[in-house]
């Protein structure tokens, strides 16, 4: 078990992510729509607070860093149009009400009402882009460190293995969900980068099937990745095959309870039960100290649509369409998100280093010496 601060090594390697999933353009800001994603790569301007407010609802942008980076650009966006105190938190009130379980969101906007709300609102334009900026900054240089908190976990599985170290991954934490190298995944790009053989397995991640974009970006940066049905991983995990499962965290309470994508929980119930290391990735931007417990964290429910629909790129199209699975059941129910236990968690990966889980938050946010 590798418990360090091991943030403070100076690895040689790096990665840089081939897009920039978010970026400002004059008074407005430019995201990878998502929803296109992997089958195309389509850029799309947000130019008021409602572009940004239906662009994170729809999952164009998604991840729970990089849907609080964008909840920050947009609370900019509302600014330039209306900068008073009212607008402020009328503003704060709708980004809130976008997505509940992603504690990111609701820590960006905090951090912009703190600076925001002690100005004149004819300095709160330029103050809320300049910290949505910071926010940005930020997330790649923690999205660095967690990588850098999680090679030694790789390596030493290196070590042992004669063959490629084989990491079971769920959704996507990648760059596409951060502003920098993702979380999940970080570790897995420097290990690549140093010339450690990988084979990545990746569930599909129904119903929105992010594991898609996970494959497509791991692929693109010429990591080994095998799409597996969300179903399969048990089999895996029951037969051998997997050494290590590494995911993101949508929010982690202080006992270290996670929140994920649903379909993390019974991931770490295989794990836990044939005794694979089972690691989450997170920033402390994901870390919620008022939070005691999972059961306090709120999860998500998204609409029944998005179960009874898959998305694909038919045969001779260039446009990823909906196809309908069935007609509308009477009942359908979709939760986005699950809760692991911290006691199935061996360990959290952090921008300060690699912790037991019911210690991460207490490494992140001590608490004051009374
Ligand atoms: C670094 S992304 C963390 C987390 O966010 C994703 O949720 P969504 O795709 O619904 O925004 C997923 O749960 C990732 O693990």
């Amino acid at each position: 078990m590798i418990f360090s601060a091991r943030t403070d090594v100076a690895y040689t390697m790096s990665f840089t992510p081939p897009l920039a999933t978010l970026r400002r353009d004059g008074n407005s800001i430019v995201i990878i729509d998502q929803t296109g994603l992997p089958w195309r790569v389509v850029e799309r301007r947000l130019g008021t607070l409602d572009d940004v407010l239906e662009a994170i609802v729809a999952l164009r942008v998604r991840g729970a860093p990089l849907i609080g980076v964008a909840a920050a650009h947009g609370l900019a966006l509302a600014l330039e149009r209306d900068a008073s105190d009212a607008a402020l938190e009328d503003a704060i009130a709708r980004l809130l009400s976008t997505r509940p379980t992603a504690v990111n969101l609701r820590l960006a906007l905090e951090a912009q009402r703190a600076v925001l709300a002690p100005l004149p609102p004819s300095e709160r334009p330029a103050a809320a882009w300049r910290e949505a900026e910071r926010q940005r900054a930020d997330d790649a240089q923690r999205c660095e460190a967690i990588g850098r908190a999680g090679l030694p976990w790789i390596e030493e599985l290196a070590c042992r293995l004669d063959r490629p170290v084989r990491v079971l991954t769920h959704c996507n934490a990648g760059w596409a969900a951060t502003c920098g190298a993702g979380t999940a995944l970080s570790p897995l790009y420097l290990a690549h980068a140093a010339g450690i053989a990988l084979e990545v397995f990746v569930s599909e991640t129904r119903p929105r099937n992010q594991g898609l974009i996970t494959h497509w970006e791991l692929t693109q940066a010429g990591v080994p990745a095998t799409l597996i049905a969300d179903n399969a991983a048990g089999l895996l995990i029951a037969q051998g095959d997997i050494d290590l499962v590494l995911v993101g965290a949508d929010r982690i309470a202080r006992n270290g309870d996670v929140a994920n994508k649903i379909g993390t929980y019974l991931k770490a119930l295989a794990a836990h039960a044939h005794g694979v290391p089972f690691l989450v990735a997170a920033p402390a931007t994901t870390f919620d100290p008022t939070c005691p417990n999972g059961a306090a964290i709120p999860i998500e429910e998204r609409a029944a649509d998005e179960v009874l629909t898959v998305a694909g790129l038919p045969p001779g199209t260039d446009e990823p369409v909906p196809v309908r699975l069935t007609p509308l059941p009477a009942r359908v129910r979709n939760p986005a998100f699950d809760l692991t236990p911290a006691r199935w968690i061996t360990a959290i990966l952090t921008e300060t280093g690699a912790w037991p889980a019911p210690l991460a938050a207490a490494k992140l946010f001590p608490e004051p010496d009374r």
